[in-house]
């Protein structure tokens, strides 16, 4: 993982609450201080880097993470102020606004193919990935950019299972409905002179054009980013009980399905064997090493590298607690 100067991106991803963060956290802590200049960015709406890092790392916007000999930056995406930038630009530019102004026109029949497209319920209620979704684009928008291209490492800890699922689909949805509008407004504009004095001054149509084209494109970007098999691998991680190694065998199918690649799984939390006569940790090791075993038979999972890391007796907080942790996982 170490390997190679080429940039490379690491999606983390799983059940929640089994340790994505910390797994994320401490990847990116490896990384950093094996020389690579690295970014770890959350995506998950409920953010949980800065309590991972020990330090205020909220904001939106590139925070150097104290303690570290090579740069690691950390970023927490808002959601809501991306998901605010998109509905401006796509209301701009041909949403429920343009659909009234059309009925009145007596222009049903393109009304209609744009009620089609639901963008106005999309964006009162954005079904969950869509913030995921604008969050990797934006994240995207940095990482592009003349000034962050040294960075060779970016880790993304991502949403949990559910939303990662609805996320891969989602780029492929939106890109439809973007192109359909696009297409729309370049029917309308050039059909009749008289609609498009009502979009408004062309400069301001023009830019919100842009804006959605811009989106589009970095949609398209998101979606072969997660397929680029060559620079991106997605690590799933999971603990060792039932409920979440299901949940990790049907995230692998779906990944498999979606072309996305996957080498490894991380079982988190695992016990250490215990020389003590504790009744409750042998019996709660037993039911561990049944998960485990389970891992090994299940069709999706069983051709993962699987590697264990120990559940240890104090919260991973801080760096040189997420030292510890990557020097254990990341070998
Ligand atoms: N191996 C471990 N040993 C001990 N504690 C751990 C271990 N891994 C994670 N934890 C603790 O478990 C809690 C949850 O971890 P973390 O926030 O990394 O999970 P998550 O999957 O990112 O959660 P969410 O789904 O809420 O984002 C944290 O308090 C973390 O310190």
């Amino acid at each position: 993982m170490i390997a190679g100067t080429q940039r490379k991106y690491y999606m983390l991803g799983g059940k929640g609450g089994v340790g994505k963060t910390s797994c994320a956290a401490s990847l990116a802590v490896k990384f950093a201080n094996s020389g690579h200049p690295t970014i770890v960015v959350s995506t998950d709406p409920a953010h949980s880097l800065s309590d991972s890092f020990a330090q205020d790392v909220s904001g939106g916007t590139l925070v150097p993470v104290d303690g570290m000999d090579y740069p690691l930056f950390a970023l927490e995406i808002n959601p809501e102020k991306a998901r605010e930038e998109f509905r401006s630009a796509s209301q701009t530019s041909g949403g429920t606004g343009v659909k009234d102004f059309m009925d009145s026109m007596g222009l049903g029949m393109l009304a209609e193919q744009l009620g089609e497209l639901k963008l106005g319920e999309l964006l009162d209620t954005p079904p969950p990935g869509l913030d995921e979704a604008i969050a990797i684009s934006k994240v995207m928008q940095f990482v592009e950019a003349e000034e962050y291209k040294m960075f060779s490492r970016i880790v993304f800890d991502t949403a949990p299972t559910g939303h990662t699922l609805r996320l891969l689909s989602l780029p492929d949805f939106l890109d439809k409905s973007i192109g359909k509008i696009m297409a729309l407004r370049k029917k309308i504009s050039s059909a009749t002179s008289a609609i498009k004095s009502v979009f408004g001054q062309d400069g301001e149509r023009q830019d919100a054009s842009d804006k959605l084209e811009k989106l589009r494109e970095r949609m398209i970007k998101v979606r072969e980013l997660f397929r680029d098999k060559d620079s991106t691998e997605f690590i799933i991680v999971t603990i060792p009980t039932v409920m979440a190694v299901s949940e990790s065998s049907r995230l692998r199918a779906s990944l498999k399905k979606e072309s996305v690649l996957v080498k490894r799984l991380i079982v988190n939390q695992v016990l250490p064997p215990s020389s003590s006569d504790c009744k409750f940790c042998n019996i709660k090791r037993k039911d561990q090493m049944r998960a485990l075993d389970m891992i090994l038979n299940d069709s999706e999972l069983m051709d993962l590298r699987i590697v264990q890391a120990p559940l240890v007796d104090v919260e991973i907080r801080g760096v040189p607690a997420l030292r510890f942790m990557g020097d254990i996982v990341w070998k």
